[in-house]
């Protein structure tokens, strides 16, 4: 039994399926199909992406998720950031997470210097509060004064990661779920995104990343979670868990598909679920959609 009381993030049993409809519903029925003719099949289709699982992440920890592609990594990012309700189950979280992902919202046609204000202001500060946070912005953002007069689409992906990551975490947010956004990064820079990840931590905030990169995650994270064909596969030490899932992605390239599948059932095997319980009142509040 897993007690919440000190929980930034729970999901209890929180799974999805999308529904989609299928190319003929939406009149754009194949090639391939429309020269085989016959039947036309399903109309709509599903996707487990995810299937029911249970998480507890507390203050101060900072969570790495990983999984080959497709396996509900975002999926589950965007349950716990409330973009999407989960088809089983429940999620909460303390307070509202802040997303930053590799679409987050930065305006190309300003420049970065604007981007900051504009940014500080879509997260609700004021502008009196966006003038104070502006030096540390710039300042985390490692960017030139210089670049920061040139509009956004002249910027590197790098140099957008920075402001992006900058501007993001400028509200100390409690809850930060970062989506493969920093994989950009140059060494300097991920020196000042992991002290700014400790930092949040230590002010009792707690933070997702979601990498296709081992060492991004033993470098920023304390605990990891491995999603593979949306089941949970492993949840344990940054370390532990990335070395294993190198193991897994080794014999994968090999051709050792068996071998693959030996590991993953035995990790799912000892795999300790989680089954949440609520202290009287301790619930957090509900993550809503917007
Ligand atoms: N809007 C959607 N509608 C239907 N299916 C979707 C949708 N979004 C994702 N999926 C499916 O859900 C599964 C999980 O996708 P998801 O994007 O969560 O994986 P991921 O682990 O983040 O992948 P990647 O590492 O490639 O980014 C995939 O099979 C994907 O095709």
């Amino acid at each position: 039994m897993k007690r919440v009381d000190d929980a930034a993030v729970v999901l209890d049993q929180a799974g999805m399926t999308y529904t989609v409809r299928s190319a003929e519903a939406i009149g754009t029925r194949s090639l391939r199909a429309r020269l085989r003719g016959g039947a036309s099949g399903l109309r709509t289709n599903t996707v487990e992406a995810l299937q029911p699982l249970s998480l507890v992440v507390r203050r101060g920890e900072s969570v790495g998720v990983i999984g080959t592609n497709g396996s509900g990594k975002s999926t589950l990012m965007k349950l716990v950031t409330g973009q999407l309700h989960p088809t089983t189950g429940h999620v909460f979280a303390a307070t509202t997470p802040v997303m930053l992902g590799v679409n987050a919202a930065l305006v190309r046609q300003v420049s970065g210097e604007d981007n900051i204000m504009l940014g500080c202001l879509a997260m609700g500060m004021s502008q009196v509060e966006a003038e104070a946070k502006y030096d540390s912005i710039v300042e985390l953002s490692g960017l030139e004064p210089k670049a920061l007069q040139l509009p956004l689409k002249a910027y590197s992906s790098g140099m957008a990661s920075r402001l992006q990551f900058a501007i993001a975490t400028a509200v100390d947010p409690d809850i930060l779920v970062i989506d493969e956004a920093l994989n950009t990064g140059d060494a300097q820079f991920r020196a000042r995104t992991r002290s700014r990840i400790d930092q949040l931590r230590e002010q009792a905030g707690c933070v997702f990343l979601v990498s296709h990169s081992m060492s991004t995650i033993q470098e920023m994270c304390t605990r990891a979670i491995w999603i593979e064909q949306g089941v949970l596969t492993m949840d344990s030490g940054a370390k532990s868990v990335t070395k294993t899932y190198a193991r897994y992605t080794r014999k994968k390239a090999r051709g050792d598909h068996e071998g693959a599948l030996a590991l993953l059932e035995a990790e799912r095997g000892v795999l300790k679920r989680t089954h949440v319980t609520w202290p009287d009142g301790a619930r957090p509040d509900r993550v809503s959609a917007p």
